[in-house]
């Protein structure tokens, strides 16, 4: 089973929102584990770590035996890192498991976790991550990516007091998993239920979906496959390959049309990327905006902030004027939106560093601009019967007209970040009472 270290254990991560049925899940992977020995991991955000309690309550296995071991009071994946890292390494010397399920606390991202088990640490020498299992409460889902059921939550994330929300960490932990288990399937119709497995697809393509009620899936299903590669994971997620696919798609046609600058465009209704594919019988599709001329900041963010309901998940790079050194990142999850400076334009860098850059990355993805380097808006829309002209046209009013290319960009009114790290957020979920 292992590609690894010979006597790597298998870890399964398990991410899902709170009271997606998480703990419900594991309880069934304790109670029917057959002759395996698993070893559990809880993160609970509160004081108790109630989690252990059920968990241990209902099964065999106890925290005194070393089996479930607990983490109290903190969210793994911020200050419970070293923690988490201390007790796996503990439990892989007692050797007394051969099963691994850790689950963070329902707003941990699931990224930060996985990386504990990949990167050179102690604890990725002795485990290996077998498959990240999201366990999606169907209900909930088909609410936030309706737009018209509950209103939309914000949830504390971490002890820092940060509040993002829950659509963002849907999003993310779907786009992260190998296998979603969409559970709750008893509280959504047969079409609620149709639909919300259009978007995990879209979100996530090569995932595996299995819906359940009260979590009934077959542990061997859970264990008996290798799913996750830590080279691919974040590749995997659908925007990312439906721009990529853009990018190739556009490179080979400006190479046949020599002409690179403005308007690039591609979609993925292409039958052979099946997986790009998602179900058109929900009207489920996504396409991607390729410009290579600013967006003027006012006209962009006005439109970024309020975009027609119909997208439900909008991800890329933006090429903002008045910003020429920070590439912005706009992600926008359900109804929250919002835009950050993750880092450089190689081209606004010294030339030395660029000239280094270039040098070791001979397919940079893009061709290079002898003006602007790689400044460029890359950005995809995955949504439910988008009108995608409409919404290509409305984009491309925001780019920069020839008069305001040649004037002052620094006098536009401009709300877009620009220290590295920095955000703004341009749409967010109305909170619930
Ligand atoms: N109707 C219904 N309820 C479910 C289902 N699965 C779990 N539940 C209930 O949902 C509640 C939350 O389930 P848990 O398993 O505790 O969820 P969790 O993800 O561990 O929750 P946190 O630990 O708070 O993040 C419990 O009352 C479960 O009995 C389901 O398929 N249908």
């Amino acid at each position: 089973m292992s590609l690894g270290a010979a006597n790597a254990i298998p870890v399964t991560i398990l991410t899902g929102s709170l009271g997606a049925g998480k703990t419900t899940l594991l309880n069934r992977i304790l109670r029917n584990a057959g002759d395996r020995k698993v070893a559990v991991l809880v993160n609970d955000m509160g004081e108790l770590n109630v989690d252990a309690e059920l968990v241990s309550e209902e099964s065999e296995l106890s925290v005194a035996d070393g089996t479930v071991a607990e983490l109290s009071n903190g969210c793994i994946c911020c200050e419970l890192r070293d923690d988490l890292e201390t007790a796996v390494v503990r439990l892989a010397r007692e050797r007394s498991f051969d099963h691994l399920v850790v689950e963070p606390s329902g707003i941990s991202e699931p990224a930060p976790v996985a990386r504990l088990f990949t990167g050179g640490s102690p604890a990725a020498a002795r485990y290996e991550v077998d498959a990240v299992v999201a366990v999606v409460d169907a209900r909930q889902f088909a609410d936030t990516f309706d737009g018209d059921g509950e209103p939309t939550r914000t949830v504390e994330t971490g002890g820092d007091g940060e509040r993002r929300p829950l659509s963002d960490l849907l999003v993310e932990q779907v786009e992260f998993a190998d296998l979603v288990v969409l559970n709750k399937r008893d509280l959504v119709s047969e079409a609620e239920l149709a639909r919300v497995k259009s978007v995990v697809r879209a979100l996530r393509p090569d995932a595996e979906v299995i819906p359940a009620e009260y979590a009934a899936v077959s542990v061997d299903r859970l264990f008996d496959i290798r799913l996750f590669d830590p080279g691919t994971a974040a590749e995997r997620a659908g925007w990312r390959r439906t721009l990529d696919e853009a990018e190739s798609e556009s490179e080979s046609a400006s190479a046949a049309h020599g002409d690179h600058r403005d308007h690039e465009h591609s979609h993925s209704h292409d039958n052979s990327h099946e997986h790009a594919h998602p179900e058109e019988a929900y009207g489920v599709d996504s396409f991607a905006y390729r410009r290579r001329r600013p967006f003027h900041p006012e006209r962009a963010a006005a439109l970024l902030s309020d975009l027609p309901e119909s997208v439900l998940r909008a991800k890329g790079s933006m090429w903002v004027a008045g910003r020429e050194d920070a590439h912005l990142t706009y992600s926008r999850a359900g109804p929250s939106a919002y835009a950050e400076a993750t880092g450089r334009w190689v081209a606004s860098l010294p030339e030395f560093e660029q000239d280094a850059y270039r040098r070791n990355r001979s397919d940079l993805g893009f061709e290079w601009d002898e003006e602007w380097g790689d400044r460029r808006t890359g950005l995809v829309f995955i949504g439910r019967e988008m009108d995608e002209g409409a919404l290509t046209a409305a984009l491309d009013d925001c780019l920069l007209t020839d008069e305001e290319f040649s004037a002052e960009w620094d006098a536009f009114e401009n709300a877009f970040p620009e220290e590295p790290g920095a955000r703004t957020t341009l749409a967010e979920p109305t909170p619930e009472e």
